[in-house]
This record gives structure tokens, C-alpha cells and sequence, in this order.
């Protein structure tokens, strides 16, 4: 995904706010990118136009090097629904389904079949180290267990891109740390980008490149090699 040029506004009342100005920016693939910055500084307006669930007033994005007018809604949707998956600080599992349900959610949406479901969640749950704990509802899971289940969730459908919006905010050092980890092997072995908003200095210790936003402002940190 690259983005060219982009702008975006808010206008409260007679005030309009640069939420992001002039930004470039290309994410490679299988890399993990942390997005800092100060608190307004536009973290949560850069991951909502990567993660296409908003449009940028002004720029290009494009994906999978092909340009994504803002005025194709139906190919937005298409899109982010099967290559774009999302873990957020909060988990946001849907309390009322065990593990297993969760994750196999959103390949009900994209019309996959039983078989094919069931096999897909066993190895997302396998893969984030949870066999074993499908019936458990989010309320009988730990903290870290849970955002298992949400990164279990962002990848079953085998998505391009995560957006992780602060993910290891509600978690202990240790937990923390195997989330980055596991965040880190998915990357490494299904070239799966993440593109990661954090204050968390443990989190972005391990993250390949730090973009630094400031007022609105992008500026590309060094990649670093692991
Ligand atoms: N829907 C909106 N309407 C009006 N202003 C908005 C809207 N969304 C964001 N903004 C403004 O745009 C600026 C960037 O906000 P954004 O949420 O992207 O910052 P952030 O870096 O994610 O902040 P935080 O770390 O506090 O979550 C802020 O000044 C914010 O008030």
C-alpha cells in the first residue's frame, strides 16, 4: 500500500483541523511499521485511510500498486473485508461468542465454507497458541488470551494488512512482549504487514521502522534490520 500526497480534514464548527497534511508513504510488505506520535497528532485518521474505512480529501492511495479512487465504495468494502484485517487495544470480541465463533466470524462474511471455515480457525487458533481454549468465552480469557483471539480473528482470513490500533496498551510486560513476538513470526512467515499505532517503547523495540507523525505531519523513521 503507498499513499501519495494524501490530505485529510475535519472541520468542526469554523475550525478545520489538518488531521494529516501532504503525507507519502509506501508499507512493504511483511514489514511492521509502529505509528507515533503525540495524542491528535493523526495516528487513528492514517490507520482509518490504510485500513480503508475512510477517504483521504486530497492524494492518491494505492493498493497492490493499483490506485483506489475514494469515490469506489463497493471496491473499498470488497477490499478491506479480504485482504485487511484489525486488532485494537481494546479487543473488541463480541462477548456473547466463544473463541472459536469469534474467529470464524469474518469468514461467514466472506462466504467461505464450512469446511474450509473450520479448518482456517483450528490453525488461527493453533497459530496464536490457543488450541484447547475454543469454547472459552472473552469474559474466561486473560487479557493476552484475549487479544490472541483478536489477532486469531485479523488473521484467518489471511489478510494483506493489520491495522493494530495500540494492541499491547491493556497488557502486562510479559504478555506484551509474545504479542509483539507472535505479531513478529506472522509477519516473517506469511509476509503479513502490520501497521501498528503505539506509545509502547516494548512495542516498538521490535517493530522494523518507526513513522513519526507530528500535527498532521508524517516523517519515516530508518528501517532497521532484525
Ligand atoms: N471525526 C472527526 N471530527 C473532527 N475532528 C477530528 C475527527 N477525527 C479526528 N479529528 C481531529 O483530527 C486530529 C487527529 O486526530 P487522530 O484521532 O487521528 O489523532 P491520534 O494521533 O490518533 O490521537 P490519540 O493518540 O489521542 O488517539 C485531532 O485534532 C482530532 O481532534
Amino acid at each position: 500500500m503507498s499513499l501519495r500526497g494524501v490530505s485529510k480534514s475535519f472541520t468542526l464548527g469554523d475550525n478545520t483541523i489538518h488531521a494529516l497534511r501532504d503525507v507519502e508513504l509506501a508499507v512493504v510488505r511483511g514489514e511492521i511499521a509502529a505509528v507515533t506520535g503525540p495524542s491528535g497528532s493523526g495516528k487513528s485518521t492514517l490507520l482509518n485511510l490504510c485500513g480503508l474505512l475512510d477517504t483521504a480529501d486530497h492524494g492518491e492511495l494505492l493498493f497492490g500498486g493499483e490506485p483506489l479512487p475514494a469515490a469506489d465504495d463497493v471496491r473499498r468494502t470488497a477490499l478491506r473485508r479480504q485482504t485487511i484485517g484489525f486488532v485494537f487495544q481494546s479487543f473488541n470480541l463480541v462477548p456473547v461468542m466463544n473463541a472459536y465463533d469469534n474467529v470464524e466470524f469474518p469468514l461467514y462474511l466472506l462466504g467461505i465454507d464450512a469446511a474450509e471455515r473450520q479448518r482456517r480457525v483450528h490453525d488461527a487458533l493453533r497459530r496464536v497458541g490457543l488450541e484447547g481454549k475454543e469454547k472459552h468465552r472473552p469474559d474466561q480469557l486473560s487479557g493476552g488470551q484475549r487479544q490472541r483471539v483478536a489477532i486469531a480473528r485479523a488473521i484467518v482470513k489471511r489478510p494483506q494488512l493489520v491495522i493494530a490500533d495500540e494492541p499491547t496498551a491493556n497488557l502486562d510486560a510479559v504478555t506484551a512482549a509474545q504479542i509483539v513476538s507472535l505479531m513478529r513470526e506472522l509477519a516473517h512467515e506469511h509476509g503479513t504487514t502490520f501497521l501498528v499505532a503505539t506509545h509502547d517503547d516494548r512495542m516498538m523495540r521490535h517493530c522494523d521502522r518507526a513513522l513519526r507523525l507530528n500535527d498532521g505531519i508524517l516523517m519515516e523513521g530508518e528501517r532497521r534490520v532484525h
